[in-house]
């Protein structure tokens, strides 16, 4: 989708979603598993934001902690904040629930404790509904309404004994005044925008009767039927053959202008990641070890670790006789980090890697959209220098109590 990279030049008043120190953990019997440690991205309206890394790097927790599905034994952290920004829900939001609301009027203590923030002032609502901190009550209230998630298996999202209209339909009545418009009506329109042919037709059927490609476009429709500003794709098409792949990856770019949604896309495949997304985050071990704008970031990858991911893309590498992977698996990491956990695997390894936390820094000091968590950078500054800045952004950024407000921001 790269006609959506002219977007950084858009304010951060488009921002629709900023997840920031995202912490959670899963608390088992033998041991705490830090399965996203500390990630943050913001997204914008009609931008696609790529997560990827392999098998265990926790793109999915981080998917289900944003739509408040983490189950116990799990639990997103104090200090970790989800902010969800559309205007128009807040609003709505602080109506319904006015105990959970702060109020910030610039100077002075904010009023309240509440996770709906509203920001004075300017005559149009600012502010946001922090998901991280939300109870239950208010994070359904945007589940599935405002942010939506589609899945590998469409299957797991469709109820095999009810027909696909009724489904369709159903989600159309929890989610949608349709102001007396026809619900069969809406739900036909809804299965002919994702390319079901013969769509009343198609409403009548169940979902056995459709191959997996149609099942999955089904399920896009059905997550379509609540109108969201944010569809988060957790693998939607891994287990799809190449042709249908590239026809649902085709769809959701098209869906995407037409109705301006933020989309978060997870994979571990790195050339579909290149296809889709305006901007890259790339996971390893809970942590975002570098973000670019896609472009940047396979012309020129500076983790370590974006760079074992390249080349082990088929085909890109026509010089080499074989598929280089990179040795070793993703650690479980399993107490808060304090070295560089891909340090084990990497081919550029020195001796502070183990004992100094990388922090995000620019990669270069002018390259702002452009950051990784590695000691190596930024490029400009000597290796000592660069060592220096991650041990002093790290401290600044452990120290005390984790919860931090706005204000100190
Ligand atoms: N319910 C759970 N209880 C304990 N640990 C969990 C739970 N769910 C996830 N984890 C751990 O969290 C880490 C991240 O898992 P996650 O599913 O987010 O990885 P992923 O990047 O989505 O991998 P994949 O590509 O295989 O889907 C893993 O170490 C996993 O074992
Ligand atoms: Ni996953």
């Amino acid at each position: 989708m790269s006609q959506h990279t002219a977007m950084a030049s858009r304010t951060s008043e488009d921002t629709i979603l900023s997840v920031e120190d995202l912490t959670t953990a899963f608390f088992t019997d033998k041991e705490t598993i830090y399965a996203v440690d500390g990630a943050s991205f913001d997204l914008r309206r009609g931008e696609t934001i790529g997560i990827v890394g392999e098998s265990g790097s926790g793109k999915s927790v981080t998917a289900r902690s944003v739509m408040g599905l983490v189950e116990s034994p799990g639990r997103i952290l104090d200090g970790s904040s989800i902010k969800y920004r559309n205007p128009e829900t807040v609003e709505r939001l602080a109506d319904q629930f006015s105990g959970e609301v702060t109020y910030r009027d610039g100077d002075g203590e904010p009023e309240g404790d509440g996770c709906i923030v509203l920001d004075d002032g300017e005559g149009t609502t600012r502010g946001y509904v922090d998901l991280a901190r939300a109870p239950q009550k208010v994070v359904k209230r945007i589940r599935g309404g405002d942010i939506a998630m589609i899945f590998q298996d469409p299957l797991s999202s469709l109820n095999p004994v009810y027909t696909v209209g009724n489904q369709i339909k159903e989600a159309l009545n929890l989610h949608r005044d349709l102001g007396g418009r026809n619900v069969t009506d809406e739900a036909a329109e809804l299965l002919e925008a994702v390319g079901i042919p013969d769509a009343r037709m198609a409403l009548k059927e169940y979902p056995h009767q459709f191959s997996g490609g149609q099942r999955q476009r089904i399920v896009i429709a059905m997550a379509l039927a609540c109108d969201p500003e944010v569809l988060i794709c957790d693998e939607p098409t891994t287990a799809l053959d190449v042709t249908i792949q590239a026809q649902i990856l085709d769809l959701l770019d098209d869906l995407q202008r037409e109705r301006d949604l933020g989309i978060v896309f997870i994979t571990h495949d790195m050339g579909v990641i290149s296809e889709i997304s305006d901007r890259v985050n790339v996971m390893y071990a809970g942590e975002i070890v570098e973000t670019a704008p896609a472009e940047t970031l396979f012309t020129d990858p500076a983790h370590p670790y974006t760079r074992g991911l390249l080349e082990s893309i088929p085909g890109r590498n026509p010089g080499a006789d074989r598929l280089t992977t990179i040795e070793g698996d993703v650690p479980t990491p399993n107490q808060p980090a304090t070295d560089c956990r891909f340090a084990p695997r990497c081919p550029e390894q020195f001796d502070a890697c183990t004992q100094v936390h990388p922090e995000s820094v620019s990669v270069t000091e002018s390259a702002t959209d452009h950051t990784t968590a590695c000691l190596l950078y930024p490029d400009d500054r000597s290796r000592e220098d660069a060592v220096a800045l991650h041990e002093h952004r790290g401290r600044g950024e452990t120290d005390d109590e984790p919860v931090r407000t706005e204000a100190q921001r």
